[in-house]
């Protein structure tokens, strides 16, 4: 897991605009031609009644030598654009560890996502091009992907964190990268070139400089068609997740998914279990598991009695069944924030100034569970133990093992069960302290 540190935010931010765009800058040839159409359309079609901001980001991932000049050269661009710029360092301990540059897209979009969520941020556009959507598909190919996998980069998709919606668009998806080499040379753009992308050890660059060049000689347009293809599998896959939520109508439970359905839908028609097992694990966020492993997971659950239990591992999580219910266990990492509640909002929660003022003085701590903790959820009601609320609450073994929250000695929260009811309040700037997953 890479750590990042918060950039200073621009010196001056603009007055309180209408609406707030951002951009997410790496100084290449494609964000920088993004950059210059976006700004240039911004000011032709702002009037002086409702302005458009703009917000640059860019992060340095400190795997390049180069990585401190692009930084620069980024915040320049910004100021040259007169747009508000913001950044995020990366530092990865581990650079040996798996593979390194899928950890630093992982890591590069959750950065995106938290500048987007400071600054308020509801669309960050992207610059990926046809050229990247057809090297897409060409990978997805050779992994032997599914349908979902072959529809590429969508132009669109909207992400939720931390309640807030970010819209990802990518506008230059059906431009091609030599589209975007002519507008370059046309407004004599400048840009720096990352030394990886000629590096043809990654499979993706392999792909950029010695596949594509070839497919386009044998078959003019072939960028093109790729991304057409790409399109029209798309469309099948909306209609694939509508048959899913179909099928899924009573298999679904929460988050998870009843075992007892789910195998009477196996044995009926696989196709359409496999369609909905493959959309369960879509929505929890995971990724697709490869034919021979679906297959070895259904092995696994025709075999298993309704009341025992299993767990695989699959993408860095473990998939369990417990009580008849196949689910996603929570990992045992993480780390508790405090929330704002929004205002006018009903919920109870912690007084804030109650809060910074602990934590100021250091008396906000996590501790591990010892086993004799007790604490009052619900008013009018004696205080219980930790055992009894997580039985009430039905709460899996392996969720039982997130630190107790503590304030000034006293037990604040636990994760999944609630709040000690004594310290809420109903007025006032209020927080409510969350586990979060992300250590
Ligand atoms: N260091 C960075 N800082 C800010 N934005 C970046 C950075 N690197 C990439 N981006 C954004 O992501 C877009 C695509 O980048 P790139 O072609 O390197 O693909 P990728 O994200 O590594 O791969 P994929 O196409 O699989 O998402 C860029 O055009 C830019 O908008």
């Amino acid at each position: 897991m890479a750590s990042s540190r918060k950039s200073k935010p621009s010196p001056k931010p603009a007055p309180m605009a209408a609406k707030r765009i951002a951009l997410a800058l790496s100084g290449g040839l494609d964000s920088v031609v993004l950059l210059d159409t976006v700004c240039k359309a911004v000011q032709a079609s702002d009037t002086s009644k409702q302005s458009t901001e703009v917000w640059v980001f860019h992060i340095h991932h400190g795997l390049q030598k180069s990585a401190d000049q692009w930084l620069e050269f980024c915040e320049k661009l910004a100021k040259k654009y007169r747009a508000q710029f913001d950044f995020r360092l990366l530092h990865f301990a581990d650079k040996a560890q798996g593979n390194i540059e899928a950890r630093a897209r992982a890591e590069r979009y959750d950065a995106l996502t938290e500048l987007c969520i400071e600054h308020d941020i509801e669309i960050l556009l992207l610059a990926h091009h046809q050229n990247d959507q057809a090297e897409t598909i060409l990978l997805q190919l050779l992994r032997g992907s599914g349908v979902a996998g072959l529809a590429g980069m969508p132009q669109q998709r909207i992400n939720t964190a931390d309640g807030q919606s970010i819209t990802l668009w990518r506008p230059l998806l059906n431009q091609s990268r030599a589209d975007l080499e002519v507008y370059a040379k046309k407004y004599k753009l400048k840009w720096v070139e990352d030394p990886s992308n000629q590096n043809t050890r990654y499979r993706r660059n392999a792909i950029r400089k010695e596949i594509i060049p070839r497919l386009e000689k044998i078959q003019p347009g072939a960028i093109s068609n790729l991304a057409r293809s790409a399109d029209l599998l798309a469309q099948s896959q909306v209609l694939l997740d509508r048959l899913a939520k179909l099928d899924g109508k009573d298999i679904f439970q929460g988050a998870g998914l009843k075992l007892k359905p789910l195998l009477a839908l196996a044995k009926l028609d696989k196709p359409a279990a496999n369609n909905l097992m493959r959309y369960w694990l879509k929505v929890n966020k995971l990724a697709m598991p490869s034919q021979e492993r679906l297959e070895s997971w259904w092995k696994d659950l025709m075999a298993v009695k309704q009341d025992s239990s299993l767990e695989w591992q699959h993408d860095e999580v473990s998939i369990r069944l417990w009580r008849g219910v196949l689910q996603v266990a929570n990992s045992a990492f993480g780390h508790w924030i405090f929330k704002a509640i929004p205002p006018r909002s009903k919920l109870l929660g912690l007084s804030l100034a109650l809060v910074s003022e602990a934590e100021q003085r250091g008396l906000v701590e996590h501790r591990q569970r010892q086993g004799a903790e007790k604490i009052q959820i619900k008013p009018k009601t004696p205080r219980k133990t930790l055992k009894n609320l997580f039985q009430e609450s039905d709460m899996p073994p392996w969720e039982r093992q997130a630190p107790l929250l503590y304030i000034n000695d006293e037990l604040i929260a636990v994760a999944g069960v609630g709040v000690s009811y004594p310290h809420l309040v109903s007025t006032g700037r209020r927080v409510l302290p969350e586990w979060s997953e992300k250590p």
